[in-house]
């Protein structure tokens, strides 16, 4: 390409979008475009070293890495400059043309036009390179990649509206400069001064130099005052500094570098091994979850490198997917320098690693819960579901894992899910030997469902399950400190451990006591369900539908029905409830017509409260109106 092939392209629908919205919403934000820059210029020299491990001609013989900042106050520009990998011109156009991320029109749906909103959601998903037109009225970005020809450089250069133009350059030195040709009003980042408080307080951590022309010696009258660049950063990889050199802030800023992430991270934990495995990591549990948590395309992992070496970003081995939303780096010593993913898959340091970071993880989360639970809290509510997925995942640490899981029950105020099990253990009832739950699909279902009213009248506690994810996590939990877990829905209520004995025989006495009553209903029911029986569990309802202790619950079932899925017709049993009115009229009723109908209307109800529908709602309908009409007449 020649300069006189200069052309214009139009940017992806996404980035018009996302310009747009991020000039608005981070404007009170705007210094942040430094960081993002030097974020990017840094990760570029991570990717040349890496690259040159193969390829040592790559460095053109200057393996010294570093980006330079410089600024002219006058023209108004700032140019950050890397000799890092660089771009070739399919590079521009795939990362400077489009967004690569996996499920950005989703995230863009999001966006609710509300300022506050949008700037939070928006450094979830981080803008990167698109920062620089916050501050600026057109960036120029001339690149080339290690290793082509200095003739086979491009000069990309966009206003950040519609369009950008692409033209083939000259560019001697490999790597990438950006000039950013700032807006009028915002020349005060034009300057020496600011420029360098900005590096040092965002930009400290990053590993290669960051340089900023500093003016040597007396400047001769009429002459220009002599500049070296002078590095303005510790340049240092931060993980392999001391702790005791290291500040909170030192560490917030790395973590927005390593996760793309704007807010400052929730806790982290920063830890040098040295014995059987010798590695260095510095972990991050993230504030907010990022947008795409639920995107199985999702990137996730740690930022891998091998004796300081970068080797690859999302390294995804290192992890479990229930730790998804842990970010970091993962320093190793054992790992060889040319290890790759299809390596990784197959070695067995990973596996060790693998365990030593899952452990150091669990064990922070752990003392956060105790040591502070407001901020564990606030953990629970972003990432608790995810880490639901912990006893399915990982068998080894199952209750290691659940531990940390924090539930709504009946005894809990309102739906906050802040109840540990250990809590739930501790004030089990005497004799009771299980962990009652019951799943749903939403707060109100389940807190009122009538099939807690027997354990409401012992004063037994009952773990409230609504998030989807529930009913797959107890399948694979089953007990805890011994204790199994028992779904109050399923199979016939195992009074033993609850009633006495007196109660017991009552029961006994009860279900011999309407024996007519209930093979009258379950011929009523002409096949509906597969028994009939008096119930344990009701004081307040008439009747409630059980399923069997091992049939799929009526929450997975449902769930698997609405996904599409054909599921068998579970064998129900409906449990009636003689002490109730409507019960009790019911076993008056001589008119055999009248008597069907009541019974088929409590079964319909029954299955209504349980969250069920129908399968013929209008029969239903009829059938009420009918008794409705009878009452008034
Ligand atoms: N200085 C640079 N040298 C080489 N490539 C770069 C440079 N700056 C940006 N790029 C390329 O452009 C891509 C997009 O950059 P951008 O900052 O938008 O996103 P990112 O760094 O991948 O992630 P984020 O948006 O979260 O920061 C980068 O992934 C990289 O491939």
């Amino acid at each position: 390409m020649t300069a006189a092939s200069k052309e214009t392209l139009g940017f992806k629908t996404e980035v018009k979008q996302l310009l747009h919205l991020m000039i608005h919403s981070l404007y009170s934000n705007k210094e942040i475009f430094l960081r993002e820059l030097i974020s990017n210029a840094s990760d570029a020299c991570d990717k040349l070293r890496f690259e040159a491990l193969k390829n040592d001609a790559l460095y053109e013989g200057q393996s010294e890495l570093g980006v330079h900042i410089d600024f002219d106050a006058e023209s108004r520009t700032i140019s950050i400059e890397d000799n890092g990998i660089g771009m070739n011109r399919d590079d521009v156009i795939n990362h400077l043309g489009t967004i690569a991320k996996s499920g950005t029109s989703e995230f863009l749906s999001k966006l609710s036009g509300d300022q506050k909103k949008d700037s939070q959601l928006i450094g979830q998903f981080g803008v990167g390179f698109y920062s620089a037109f916050i501050v600026a009225d057109k960036v120029t970005v001339e690149t080339r990649r290690a290793g082509e020809d200095a003739t086979s450089a491009v000069r990309w250069e966009s206003a950040g509206e519609g369009d950008f133009t692409l033209e083939g350059i000259e560019k001697a030195e490999r790597g990438t400069r950006i000039t950013l040709h700032l807006k009028e009003g915002e020349e005060e980042f034009a300057d020496n001064f600011r420029l360098r408080s900005l590096i040092k307080k965002y930009s400290d951590h990053i590993a290669v130099p960051v340089f900023l022309p500093q003016e040597v010696g007396e400047s001769e009258e009429g002459e220009e005052a002599k500049k070296i660049p002078e590095a303005v950063n510790e340049a240092k990889a931060l993980w392999t500094r001391n702790k005791s050199e290291l500040s909170d802030d030192d560490y917030k800023e790395f973590y927005k570098h390593v996760s793309h992430d704007w807010n400052d991270p929730l806790v982290w934990m920063h830890n040098r091994v040295e014995g059987k495995l010798d590695y260095t990591s510095l972990l991050y549990i993230p504030a907010k979850a990022p947008y795409d948590i639920w995107n199985r395309e999702a990137t996730r992992g740690l930022k891998l490198y091998v004796q300081r070496v970068f080797i690859m970003d999302d390294a995804e081995q290192f992890l479990p997917l229930y730790l998804r939303f842990v970010k970091g780096v993962l320093d190793s010593n054992d790992l060889s320098l040319n290890v790759s993913r299809e390596i990784l898959q197959q070695d067995k340091q990973v596996d060790s690693l693998r365990s030593a970071l899952v452990k150091r993880v669990l064990d922070t989360l752990e003392k956060l819960a105790k040591n502070e639970p407001e901020k564990y809290q606030e953990f629970w509510d972003q990432f608790g579901d995810v880490l639901k997925e912990g006893p399915a995942e990982d068998f080894a640490n199952r209750e290691k894992v659940a531990k940390l899981f924090r539930f709504a029950t009946t005894r809990s105020e309102g739906q906050t899910q802040n109840t540990g099990l250990e809590e739930y253990v501790a004030r089990m009832r005497e004799g009771q030997k299980k962990i009652y739950f019951i799943t749903g699909d939403s707060y109100e279902a389940v807190a009122n469902s009538p099939h807690l009213e027997y354990f409401r009248t012992k004063g037994v506690e009952v773990l409230l399950l609504t998030d989807r994810v529930d009913e797959w996590m107890v399948g694979h939990l089953t007990e805890f400190d011994g204790k199994m877990f028992q779904d109050v829905t399923k199979g016939e209520l195992d009074l033993d451990e609850l009633a006495d004995e007196a109660e017991k025989e009552q029961q006994k006495a009860l279900q011999e006591e309407h024996k007519d009553l209930t093979d009258r209903i379950l011929k009523a029911l002409n096949n509906d369900v597969k028994t009939v029986r008096v119930t344990s569990r009701l004081t307040d309802s008439p009747a409630c539908l059980v399923v069997g202790q091992y049939d799929m619950g009526g929450h997975l079932r449902r769930m698997m029905e609405a996904a599409g899925q054909q599921v068998p017709e579970p064998e129900m049993t409906l449990e009636v409830n003689p002490a109730h009115p409507l019960i009790a009229r019911l076993d008056k009723e001589q008119d055999e017509d009248r008597f069907t109908d009541l019974v088929q209307i409590i079964h319909a109800q029954a299955k209504l409260a349980e969250g069920s529908q129908l399968k013929d709602p209008a029969q239903y309908v009829g059938r009420l109106n009918k008794l409705l009409l009878d009452l008034m007449s």
